[in-house]
């Protein structure tokens, strides 16, 4: 296991990513269910579930503490909880469906609203969960602190719906904003920000196949000057650990 300042990066093969990521999701939720009761993790779209599917198995379907898990999301499609394109609707499918999570434990976000309003309203409901205590502030950043943050990567290099020169990119206000015009469709979304991202106590990033490969040169290669992507500017408080294929890391 290579080191990169405060981030681990581990390349694997076959079944073995799928196998590590459950043990790394399963020890935190031990860790911070047995620290303060509560473990709060947000999930991604695209191939992420898919990575997670050894957590609705043995053994970890019936260690893990899952009632105490409070489940979020770095970022959705606005569309209905019910279209494929749904990350709420990816998540219940390949994950929430199989393990006891309960319902009032699950923040999606709101789909009766426009992109602007569901962003708001996504703040506001983190804003009260902070005011209970369960979601903490940053001492440093005053940004809500999530125990995980469960990150993939596009070709672009784009993580949540935070896209190479986009303006979104640089918010560093808002705890949740929104994008009408993705390049990656469905062109509107909402998004937590990078203030968020990087108050996080852990972040795994995810990263698979070789139209990555570039993105991934730029980010943990060595280069002269390396081109900042957005998937450069995750650096959260606490550990970044990245979790690669061999394709991905083909030109390290
Ligand atoms: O809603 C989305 O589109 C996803 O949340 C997105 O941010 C995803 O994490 C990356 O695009 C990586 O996707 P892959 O894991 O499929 O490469």
């Amino acid at each position: 296991m290579a080191e990169t300042n405060k981030a681990a990066v581990e390349v694997f093969e076959g079944e073995d990513l799928a196998v590590s990521l459950a043990k790394y999701v399963a020890d935190l939720s031990n860790k911070f269910t047995s620290e303060r009761g509560a473990f709060t993790v947000c999930l991604s779209g695209g191939s992420m579930i898919e990575y997670l599917r050894k957590l609705p198995e043995s053994p970890y379907l019936d260690s893990i503490e899952w009632s105490k898990w409070q489940v979020f999301w770095l970022d959705e499609r606005v569309v209905p909880k019910t279209h494929e394109d749904s990350n709420y609707k990816l998540a219940l499918d390949g994950l929430l469906c199989k393990v006891p999570i309960p319902p009032g434990n699950v923040y999606a976000i709101n789909d009766t609203l426009s992109a602007e309003e569901a962003a708001d309203d996504y703040e506001t409901r983190i804003r009260e969960l902070v005011d209970k205590n369960l979601i903490t502030l940053s001492p440093s950043s005053g940004f809500p602190k999530f125990d995980l943050v469960l990150l993939g990567m596009g070709p672009d290099g784009h993580v949540a719906s935070l896209f190479p020169g986009h303006p979104l990119v640089q918010e560093n206000k808002r705890w949740v904003t929104f994008i009408k015009d993705s390049p990656k469709p469905p062109p509107e979304r909402i998004t937590l920000t990078f203030p968020v991202i990087n108050a996080s106590a852990y972040a795994a990033l995810v990263v698979t196949g070789k139209k990555e490969a570039d993105a991934i040169h730029s980010v943990l290669g060595k280069s002269e000057n390396p081109i900042k992507l957005p998937v450069a500017l995750v650096s959260p408080e606490g550990e970044l650990k990245w979790f690669l294929d061999k394709d991905a890391a083909s030109k390290l």
